[in-house]
């Protein structure tokens, strides 16, 4: 039964195979580059299964997706699905600061004027929470939606967590859905009103965009076509995430032949064939063909 999907899964492309490719990239053409980083194996191997493979001394870390798009592209949205099918913690930045406005604090207060007028929030207090958030929840895999928002953002959390996201999942969406969107989001936010919208979508093609280009140049760009029902849109979504799990399964089977414990630990010719296989792998690029 595992030998046939791993022929499967052998014969596939990596984890970027999903609807994620050239024709839903209309949106954002620019500075698509190939990969230049693996995705390590071992960190897949946690989204398939909580216990811990051997990483050299790593295996705490967890598996980092940040979630971006422009405000109203549907993050949330897709985050709160991805975490009930995939078994994600989902973490957005922009609650997080919206839970300090509400505590009332005096850093919450800063917030509040910063949010209202479509900026962004400076990158120590955000980063800050984010950090807190994931040790709270010492979840195995997360979700990061609506960061890092600019590169500012981006080195601060590299610098003070240490790592760089495993994957980028990026949702494209034209700007006059996203203001029909959010003009109808209908929940209170001080930001849902076009003046604070035209200033996001501003803020969002000068300073978030270019994080989407970094790490599109790093092979870390999954992006989705946001436009659609959030059903469809997730059908895209779940191909992405499916993948992922499927090659984390392979590096679980990985794992297990080289400790001896697994289910490929008889040496037979056959055997022999998927370790070459798995190994081979390992040093496999496993890469977003992103657009272009
Ligand atoms: N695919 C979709 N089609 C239409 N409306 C959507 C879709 N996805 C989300 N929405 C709605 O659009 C608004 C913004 O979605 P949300 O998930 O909050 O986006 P973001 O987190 O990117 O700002 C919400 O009211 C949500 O219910
Ligand atoms: N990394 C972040 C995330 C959000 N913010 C601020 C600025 C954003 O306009 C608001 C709202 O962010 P949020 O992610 O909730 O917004 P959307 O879901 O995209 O509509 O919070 C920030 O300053 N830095
Ligand atoms: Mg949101």
């Amino acid at each position: 039964m595992w030998r046939r999907r791993l022929g499967a899964l052998l014969l596939r492309s990596p984890p970027s195979s999903s609807s994620t490719a050239a024709s839903s990239c209309q949106h954002h053409r620019r500075h698509l580059l190939p990969s230049e980083e693996p995705l390590a194996l071992n960190r897949l191997a946690r989204l398939f299964t909580s216990q811990a493979v051997s990483d050299g001394g790593n295996s705490q870390k967890p598996f980092i997706a940040f979630v971006l798009g422009g405000p109203g592209s549907g993050k949330g949205t897709q985050c709160t699905k991805i975490a009930s099918d995939f078994g994600f913690a989902h973490l957005s930045a922009g609650d997080l600061l919206r839970h300090e406005i509400a505590s009332g604090s005096e850093k919450g207060e800063l917030i509040l004027d910063i949010i209202k007028e479509g900026r962004i929030v400076p990158s120590e207090i955000t980063v800050e929470l984010i950090r807190k958030a994931m040790e709270t929840s010492n979840a195995n895999k997360v979700l990061i939606d609506g960061f890092p928002r600019c590169e500012e953002n981006r080195i601060a959390f590299e610098r003070t967590v240490g790592r760089e996201p495993d994957i980028v999942v990026f949702f494209d969406c034209p700007e006059d859905e996203m203001v029909k969107r959010l003009l109808g989001r209908n929940q209170g936010r001080v930001d849902d009103n076009i003046e604070t919208i035209k200033k996001r979508l501003e803020v969002f093609e000068s300073l978030n965009i270019p994080v989407v280009d970094y790490y599109s140049s790093r092979g870390k760009v999954h992006k989705i076509n946001a436009m659609g029902t959030a059903d469809e849109i997730f059908e895209a979504v779940r191909k992405l995430f499916s993948s992922l799990s499927d090659w984390g399964r392979l590096a679980v089977e990985k794992e297990k032949w080289r400790a001896g414990t697994g289910t490929a630990t008889q040496r037979n010719p056959t055997d022999l064939l998927i370790a070459e296989a798995l190994e081979f792998l390992d040093g496999k690029r496993v890469q977003s063909p992103d657009c272009e």
